[in-house]
């Protein structure tokens, strides 16, 4: 591999000897520019893969420099030193293109993760959206799904936080998985944890680890998911869940890159790039007081929306022969396909539970069709809204009691995931029932 070359821009002598000696410990060469001028003068001289610049330079800001980077040479990755805890530079920085921060006094251990983390990228090279299979995964080749994938290609070369919001079942984990395996992180793990599945009083036991007797029950260390991602990425689905308490514990996380462990006196530091998710209005959230808006602002440095399936129609019928197909993988079936009638049934649906909905509706349809073809009386689409039970008696209808109740139950369930977008963890705590009931009473009623 040929050596790598790092410009580091800084007016401080001290500064930039410091950063030199440590990059030349690891094997790469550093060219130093005192200002802007003199850093956009070198670029033009020689590539280089990395950039590490000042925030405050004597002849502009830093920031000018990232935004001129991401513009003329957008492979090449650039992090902003910045002042310390002054975190509105760095998510500036970021939001202007910059790679990543590290905050002064410069911790060398930090700029060494920073470093190598830079220099993947580079070994990566560009992420060409064709040639990679994983985008594969992320289906739909309506506009606003190529632009999807094509926005992921270029998070996934940076360590900004990044928030995904859209409506329960739009591939948000999907989109975050392959903003992980992208990116120069691909080799670290992905740690997805749904914020909202944690009872409170664990919550930050559960994110940042805690020592032994540190509260009753606390027999051993344990380790946090910060530590669990190391090196890899850390996806906060359901964020808006988070208590206050735990809030307040990650904002601090993700300022310092360092965690407390419950019962633990010292930090440790940690590298981990934060994806967060929600299907709630975050804004919305920070109006109410739920949600702090300095961490909101803090995870949401790029923000991708997922787009409902509906908005993207013409995307159907590719997704569910794919679906199908693996369907008929699971169920040792040679092949499924969909009647004509029963594509235009689906065509028609506004799939408020989005591709997750899909699913399930072709995993019924192929349960209950003989053969391979599965017709539009196969298809069956939730009513939407669904009906309110009503109070007519059973000795007014027909059905026996049992059946009856059922029948009651299973239009309460389906009201409750209409209106959570068929998110199970909402719909249970909507009926007030644990989601490991809501799951026994799907599978029961038919409906999983
Ligand atoms: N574009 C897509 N192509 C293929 N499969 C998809 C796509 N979008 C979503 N899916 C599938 O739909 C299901 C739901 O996706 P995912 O869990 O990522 O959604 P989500 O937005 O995170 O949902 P929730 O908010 O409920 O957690 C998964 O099985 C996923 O594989």
């Amino acid at each position: 591999m040929t050596k790598a070359h790092a410009l580091v821009v800084d007016d401080e002598p001290d500064i930039l000897d410091l950063i030199r000696i440590t990059l030349a410990r690891m094997g790469i060469q550093a060219q130093t520019a005192a200002n802007l001028k003199e850093a956009k003068q070198l670029l033009t001289t020689q590539p280089f893969d990395l950039c590490l610049t000042d925030m405050q330079l004597p002849d502009g800001n830093g920031i000018e420099l990232v935004a001129h980077i991401s513009e003329a040479y957008p492979d090449l990755p650039a992090a902003m030193i910045t002042a310390h805890g002054n975190m509105e530079s760095a998510v500036a920085a970021m939001k202007a293109g910059a790679f990543d921060f590290v905050s002064k006094p410069v911790d060398l251990q930090m700029l060494r993760r920073l470093v190598e983390s830079a220099l993947r990228l580079r070994d990566a090279g560009p992420t060409d959206e064709a040639d990679s299979q994983i985008s594969g995964q992320l289906l739909g080749n309506s506009r606003p799904m190529r632009e999807i994938r094509r926005m992921i290609g270029k998070i996934a070369r940076n360590q900004a936080p990044v928030f995904i919001t859209g409506e329960s079942g739009t591939g948000k984990e999907v989109a975050a998985r392959l903003i992980h395996a992208e990116g120069p992180r691909r080799d670290g793990p992905f740690v997805p944890v749904n914020c909202g599945a944690i009872p409170q009083e664990l919550v930050e036991s559960e994110l940042f680890g805690h020592k032994k007797g540190s509260f009753t029950g606390a027999v051993g260390d344990k380790q946090g998911l910060f530590q669990a991602a190391e090196v890899g990425t850390l996806f906060l689905d359901e964020v808006a869940d988070l208590p206050l308490q735990a809030q307040v514990k990650l904002l601090r996380a993700i300022q310092e890159k360092s965690v407390r462990p419950v019962g633990a006196q010292q930090e440790l530091p940690v590298d981990v790039r934060i994806i967060s998710a929600s299907h709630r209005d975050l804004n919305a959230e920070v109006d109410h007081g739920s949600f702090r808006q300095d961490l909101f602002y803090r995870i949401n440095v790029i923000e991708l929306r997922m787009p409902a399936l509906r908005e993207r129609p013409e995307d159907i019928p590719l997704l569910a022969t794919r679906i199908l197909t693996r369907i008929a993988k699971q169920t040792g079936r040679d092949d499924l396909k969909l009647s004509d009638g029963a594509l235009r049934k689906l065509a028609g649906h506004r799939f408020p539970g989005n591709v997750r909905e899909l699913e399930n509706i072709l995993e019924r349809g192929a349960a209950l069709c003989d053969g391979n073809l599965i017709g539009a009386d196969e298809i069956y689409l939730p009513q939407n809204p669904a009906p309110t039970p009503t109070a007519t008696s059973p000795a007014q209808t027909d059905l026996p009691l049992e059946d009856y109740l059922g029948e009651i139950e299973k239009k309460a369930i389906l009201q409750a995931l209409e209106e959570t977008r068929w998110n199970r963890t909402a719909a249970a705590k909507k009926l007030g029932m644990t989601l490991r009931s809501l799951r026994y009473r799907l599978n029961k009623l038919g409906l999983d």
